[in-house]
């Protein structure tokens, strides 16, 4: 059942204390109640999903994910030095579901690569792309596009799974004129951006078809996929609302040696006999670690807070896509800016979808792309001549480039937009305290663009999203850039790429997995916090580098095959 007020709680104890309702924790709380011998306890900061419109209606995505909603934990980054200093808002959900909740919906896998690398850098082959696949395929289901469109060619059935509980979708509703333009550039320019079916099959690169979190008009997330009415029914599931964890509990006060581990056992006021499961995401779950005494001994102890395990990586490692791009008027009035500048058709747009569940608002936020490119650095870039390729292999993308019939929100007239974004990046940054206050906003520091040759990179970043729009087929149809970016030298581009870029949302890392007995990391392949017994992170802050995608599909697979490990521990 879900409870707004811990007064009405029923019990005390439970097997498994799942703190975050987010992306992953619903996954882990849905599986470990499948068993009815479990008892398990959800406790979620934020309010519920339900009822929350803009959490339903995927074109209003931004109401509901804005800095400054009611959904929102209204993070803001440091001044980003590598970015002209900008001070960027961190979207989070706080809401039921988390980023689930409220993000943009693409549902994109990533390549083989990076799961290989995931492999090789834990010492674990259970998280290769070979062995996790039947997890992706577990999560999904594969459902007929909002417009019920003729979808041939456009994604590959063979690679995607139909009974699981996220549904997944093709576009549906089209901007033709736009469309079709982008997979003629497949055939002019073949050689730079090959037509790719399905992005999704392990092998990403090329252009393709995006694919999101959507069934049937609406917005899929793990509120609605894994906690279905029935599940939360369960007599053995019980999720708290308006519940913020501060720090775990050290119930045995246990003296901190490598031979005698610290042990929690509870959260703030419940108890887990098993096991406590952090999935507050990739900020919550390193923030309530420091505020429980884990992390960097000397970094605790200058704030006035107990050691209790020194992990200095604890808030580490913080890895993160950055976007830029571009964008051109279009001569036409075929664009998203149809709808958005035009509060007629909004309202009927709107009114289409409550009666049926159809039109431009089954479609994500405006600015959503209705194709992905994800591309690769020339082998002989000279941008090599500055760092080491750090793509996990040659299927892997260093960039995404979004494909969007939309400009900059608030410019008059219609455009079209080429998002560019650098998806394997050197920069890493850190999530930290400020205080010991351990309800006060943590300090994320994403060092966008700290490494020069992230800057360098997306240079030529931006340079293959010119290409693309010099393609013949967009003759015609492209008027002015809003920036013209073509005449620019590659010093003033990236100079302008410092002043016009931000970050995707997509942050991992911050208690990153590495091999059982390494000296750096926060858990062990299986998940387990290194040092502490009865302790696991589950959520997206495990990756030990971002992939080379969107970030939700790889946290989903991440939760399945987490949730089958406290099973399998626990011989459940
Ligand atoms: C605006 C936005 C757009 C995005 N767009 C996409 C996209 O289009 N495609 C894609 O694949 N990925 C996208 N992502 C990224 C993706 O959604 C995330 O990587 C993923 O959902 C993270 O899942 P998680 O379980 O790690 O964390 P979350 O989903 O954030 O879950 C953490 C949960 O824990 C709760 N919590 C945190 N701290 C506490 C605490 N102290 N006590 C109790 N509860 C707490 C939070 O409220 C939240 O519900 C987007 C992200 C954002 C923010």
């Amino acid at each position: 059942k879900v409870y707004e007020d811990v007064a009405d709680l029923p019990s005390l104890h439970y097997d498994f204390v799942i703190v975050g309702g987010g992306t992953a924790g619903n996954v882990v709380a849905s599986r470990l109640t499948e068993n009815s011998s479990v008892s398990v306890l959800v406790l979620e900061a934020g309010p519920s999903n339900q009822g929350v419109l803009d959490a339903q209606v995927p074109f209003l995505e931004s109401g509901v994910s804005d800095t400054g909603t009611p959904y929102s934990w209204n993070y803001t980054t440091t001044p980003q030095t590598g970015a002209s200093g900008h001070v960027f808002d961190y979207l989070r959900g706080y809401l039921l579901g988390g980023c689930s909740s409220h993000n943009g919906m693409a549902y994109t896998r990533g390549a083989a690569a990076d799961f290989d690398r995931y492999a090789n850098l834990t010492g674990d082959e259970g998280w290769s792309w070979n062995r996790i696949f039947p997890y992706f395929l577990k999560n999904e289901k594969w459902t007929a596009p909002a417009d019920d469109h003729n979808t041939q060619g456009q994604f590959n059935p063979a690679i995607h799974g139909t009974q699981g509980p996220i549904s997944v979708s093709l576009s549906g509703f089209s901007w033709p004129e736009f469309e079709q333009r982008v997979i003629q550039t497949t055939t002019e320019l073949p050689d730079d951006f090959p037509f790719n079916l399905d992005m999704n099959s392990g092998q990403p690169l090329g252009i393709g078809w995006l694919q999101y979190t959507i069934g049937h008009g609406e917005r899929s997330s793990s509120a609605t996929g894994y906690l279905t009415p029935d599940i939360i029914q369960r007599p053995n599931l019980d999720i708290l609302l308006h519940a913020q964890v501060s720090k775990l509990v050290n119930l045995t006060q246990s003296r901190v040696s490598p031979s005698s581990p610290v042990t929690f056992q509870a959260v703030q006021f419940r108890y887990a006999s098993k096991e406590i499961i952090l999935s507050a995401g990739a900020i919550g779950s390193p923030q309530i670690l420091l505020n429980s005494g884990v992390g960097d001994r000397t970094a605790l102890g200058a704030l006035g807070i107990p050691p209790l395990w020194d992990l200095p990586s604890v808030g580490k490692n913080a890895s993160e896509h950055v976007y830029s791009g571009a964008s051109w008027a279009v001569n036409s009035n075929q664009t998203v800016e149809s709808i958005t500048q035009n509060a007629t058709r909004f309202n009927e747009a709107f009114a289409e979808w409550n009666n049926s569940r159809t039109g431009p608002f089954v479609n994500p936020s405006p600015e959503a792309g209705t194709h992905a490119g994800w591309l690769r650095l020339n082998a002989d870039s000279p941008v090599f001549d500055v760092h080491a390729d750090p793509s996990p292999g040659p299927g892997a993308p260093h960039f995404e480039m979004l494909l969007q019939p939309f400009g900059a929100a608030g410019t008059p007239g219609h455009h079209i937009s080429i998002t560019m974004a650098m998806v394997s990046p050197v920069s890493r940054g850190s999530v930290t305290l400020s205080s010991n206050d351990p309800f006060a906003a943590p300090v994320i520091d994403l060092r966008l663009l700290s490494s020069d040759f992230d800057a360098l990179a997306l240079t030529e970043g931006l340079k293959l999203a010119l290409k693309f729009a010099s393609a013949p087929a967009w003759d015609g149809y492209l008027g002015a850039p809003t920036v013209d970016l073509a005449a620019m030298t590659p010093t003033e581009l990236t100079a302008h790429i410092r002043a016009n870029s931000g970050p995707g949302y997509h942050i991992v890392g911050t208690a990153g997995m590495s091999p059982r007995g390494a000296q750096y990391g926060v858990v062990d392949p299986d998940l387990k916090v290194k040092g502490i017994a009865g302790l696991r992170v589950i959520d997206a802050s495990v990756l030990p580098i971002v992939p080379g995608a969107h970030t939700q599909a790889a946290t989903y697979v991440v939760a399945e095959r987490g949730a089958d490990m406290v099973k399998q521990t626990w011989t459940l």
